[in-house]
C-alpha cells in the first residue's frame, strides 16, 4: 500500500533570517518583516506568539487549528503561512508579507470606501471563502481587522483564529465584538458556513457606511437586539445594486442567504469588475 509521504518542511530558525521593521502588535506578540538570510532572499511578515501568554488565555489549541488550516490553504486572496518553528518562549510563523497593510487602517482614514472599491474587495472576499468552504472550512470571524492588502492593493483574508471544519459549534465564550456575528452564533445555535455569508453582508455594509449595520454603541445586549431582530435600516447614500445585495446576505434564516456563487454574479459586483487598475482614491 502506498504510504502517504508527507514531504518535509525543512527545519527554520530564528537565524536564518534578517529582521526588518517592526509591522505592528498582533494579538500574541509582535510582527516583523524579516528577509532569509541566504539567496534567494525571502522578504515575510514573522509573527512571534508567545507561549506563556498563548497557555495562559488557554488558546494552545485554537492556535494549532489556525496553522493547521492556513498551511494546507493556497490562494491569491489568502494570507500564506509557509511555515513556523518555536524556541524555548515563543512560536513564530512565517507568514506572507502583505506590502499595503492593515485594511482597517484605511478603511478608518478614509471613514468608508467608494462602492467602486468595496465592490472589488467583496469580490475578492466572496472568491476567498467560496475556496475556503470548497474545503469544508468557516472562516467565522469574517471583519476588517482580519484583512490585509497585497502590493497591487489586492485583499488578502489574514487571521485564522476562529476559522473551523464545518459545521460548527462553538464551545468557546464569544469574546470581543459581536458586530459580525449572525443570529445564529449569537443565540448559540448551530451553525454552518453560511455564517460567513451574513459576515460578508456584514462587511459590504461596513465598507460603504463606515460602521456596521447592527452597531448599537450603547452596549453588547442593544447590539445583540439589533442582531436577532435583523434589524437593518440602509442609509439612502447606498446605491440600490449595493442595497439589494446587502439585503439578501443579512438574511435572518441562513438558508435564504445568496449563496456566494451568486454573489459574484450580482450587478453591484459584475459592474465594477477590473476595467483596468484603480488603488489610487477611496
Ligand atoms: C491579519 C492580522 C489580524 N493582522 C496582523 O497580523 C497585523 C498585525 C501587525 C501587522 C499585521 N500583520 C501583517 N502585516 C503585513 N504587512 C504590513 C503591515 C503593516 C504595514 C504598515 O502599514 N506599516 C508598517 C505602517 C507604515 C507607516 N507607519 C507610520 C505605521 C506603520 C505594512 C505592511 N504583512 C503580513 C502580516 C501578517 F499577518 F502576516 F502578520
Amino acid at each position: 500500500s502506498s504510504v502517504a509521504v508527507h514531504r518535509p518542511t525543512r527545519e527554520w530558525h530564528l537565524t536564518d533570517f534578517d529582521i526588518g521593521r517592526p509591522l505592528g502588535k498582533g494579538k500574541f506578540g509582535r510582527v516583523y518583516m524579516v528577509r532569509t538570510k541566504c539567496e534567494p532572499h525571502y522578504i515575510l511578515a514573522l509573527k512571534c506568539l508567545y507561549k506563556s501568554e498563548i497557555v495562559q488565555s488557554r488558546v494552545e489549541k485554537q492556535i494549532r487549528r489556525e496553522i493547521e488550516i492556513q498551511q494546507n490553504l493556497r490562494h491569491p486572496h489568502v494570507l500564506r503561512l509557509y511555515g513556523y518553528f518555536h524556541d524555548e518562549k515563543r512560536i513564530f510563523l512565517m507568514l506572507e508579507f502583505a506590502g499595503k497593510g492593515e485594511l482597517y487602517k484605511q478603511l478608518t482614514k478614509y471613514g468608508c470606501f467608494t462602492e467602486k472599491r468595496s465592490s472589488r474587495y467583496i469580490d475578492q472576499m466572496a472568491d476567498a471563502l467560496m475556496y475556503l468552504h470548497s474545503k469544508h472550512v468557516i472562516h467565522r470571524d469574517i471583519k476588517p481587522e482580519n484583512l490585509l492588502l497585497g502590493i497591487n492593493g489586492e485583499l488578502k483574508i489574514g487571521d485564522f483564529g476562529w476559522s473551523v471544519h464545518a459545521p460548527g459549534n462553538r464551545r468557546k465564550t464569544l469574546c470581543g465584538t459581536l458586530d459580525y456575528l449572525p443570529p445564529e452564533m449569537v443565540e448559540g445555535r448551530e451553525h454552518s458556513e453560511k455564517v460567513d455569508y451574513w459576515a460578508l453582508g456584514v462587511l459590504t455594509y461596513e465598507f460603504i457606511c463606515g460602521a456596521p449595520p447592527f452597531e448599537d454603541l450603547s452596549g453588547y445586549n442593544a447590539t445583540y437586539k439589533r442582531i436577532a431582530r435583523v434589524d437593518l435600516k440602509i442609509p439612502s447614500k447606498v446605491s440600490p445594486e449595493a442595497r439589494d445585495l446587502i439585503t439578501k446576505l443579512l438574511q435572518y434564516d441562513p438558508e435564504r442567504r445568496l449563496p456566494l456563487s451568486e454573489v459574484r454574479k450580482h450587478p453591484w459586483i459584475v459592474k465594477y469588475r477590473s476595467k483596468g487598475h484603480s488603488t489610487a482614491g477611496a
